[in-house]
């Protein structure tokens, strides 16, 4: 296909357009043109994207890639609406969801297969606790934040995890609702946006998820139920028979998630810290941190118990 630019309508989203392009045959086609926000590389690997983006497409997931430029892409646009926050709880979607992400789960990129967790976890505390403001008030509240207490948290909690023996799988590591579109006619969901797509622990992308149902108010008490987790838990571990999945493998999955759900907002609290300085997006980044952290903290204490009491359960239970 020759795509030509400039020649037809186009309509501007946050981080790209929707572009209407007439090919040689005349036929006019609609194609997504992304760009890639400024000083977006101090959370993002692009080479990486761009690799995983070929095997995901090839298996069935995400747009397909047309063409590459300095700071951005051009892929094919997507017949589909966008979900959202509460969409994702509906029983039919949370299925299909769970579905589609085991098989996400199990596509194959070769390359380096270590979970990146820990490693940008630490890579983001390093720069995001050295930061300077200009303004004064950021500053101030930068100030307030113990990044020895941050650095205790990841270290305990990645001690913690470690003994999950939690799979690792190809992550998409951001599936929030604005990553998930649904075309309601042909009954088909994509998996979009594979920026953060790495190597990792396969608890850690059901628990950052599952956080994803608090929605863009981050309204923290919409976290899934232990029956909507275990609902979701049935379709992703057995598609074809949710109903025979066994309650020890519910279990297990349980806490795998809800431990990793911590690291979610360990991880997102440090990316905020890094936007707060380097994005030119007008958002409260360090308010988000706050949110992110403190959820954290809220939370913390009962899932520290719930790992720690299934670790010292005997073992024939
Ligand atoms: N290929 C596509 N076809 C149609 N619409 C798309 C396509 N890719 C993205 N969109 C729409 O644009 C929105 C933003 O896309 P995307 O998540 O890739 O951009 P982003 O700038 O990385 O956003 P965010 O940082 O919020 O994840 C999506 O929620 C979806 O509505």
């Amino acid at each position: 296909m020759q795509t030509v630019f400039g020649c037809g309508e186009s309509e501007e989203k946050e981080n790209g357009f929707e572009v209407s392009v007439r090919e040689e045959d005349g036929n006019l086609i609609n194609i997504t043109v992304r760009l890639y926000g400024p000083n977006t590389e101090y959370v993002i690997d692009r080479e990486r994207e761009l690799q995983a983006i070929g095997y995901l497409s090839a298996a069935g997931f995400g747009a397909k890639l047309l063409g590459v430029f300095g700071n951005g892409m051009v892929q094919s646009f997507i017949y589909a609406r966008t979900l959202t926050p509460p969409d994702m709880r509906k029983p039919k979607l949370a299925a299909e969801i769970a579905k589609q992400l085991r098989r996400f789960h199990q596509v194959e990129i070769p390359g380096f297969r270590e979970p990146q967790l820990w490693n940008e976890v630490f890579k983001f505390f390093k720069k995001a606790s050295t930061l300077k403001f200009d303004d004064s008030e950021k500053q101030r509240k930068y100030e307030t934040i113990s990044f020895e207490e941050v650095e205790a948290e990841v270290v305990k909690l990645k001690e913690l995890t470690s003994h999950l023996a939690a799979p690792v799988v190809f992550a998409h590591n951001d599936l929030l609702s604005g990553n998930l579109m649904l075309n309601d006619v042909e009954e088909k969901l994509y998996f979009i946006d594979f920026e953060y797509g790495s190597y990792n622990y396969r608890g850690f992308d059901i628990g950052n998820h599952f956080n994803e149902y608090a929605g863009y108010d981050c309204d923290y008490s919409l976290y899934p139920s232990k029956v909507e987790q275990f609902h979701f838990f049935r379709h992703y571990l057995e598609p074809e028979k949710p109903l025979e999945v066994s309650d020890k493998d519910l279990q297990a999955l349980y806490v795998e998630t809800n431990t990793y759900m911590l690291a979610s907002h360990l991880y997102w609290a440090l990316w905020a810290l890094i936007q707060a300085k380097m994005s030119p997006i007008d958002f409260d980044y360090l308010g988000y941190f706050f949110l992110r952290y403190n959820e954290y903290k809220k939370q913390k204490e009962n899932c520290f118990l719930l790992a720690q009491s299934y670790l010292a359960r005997p073992l024939n239970e």
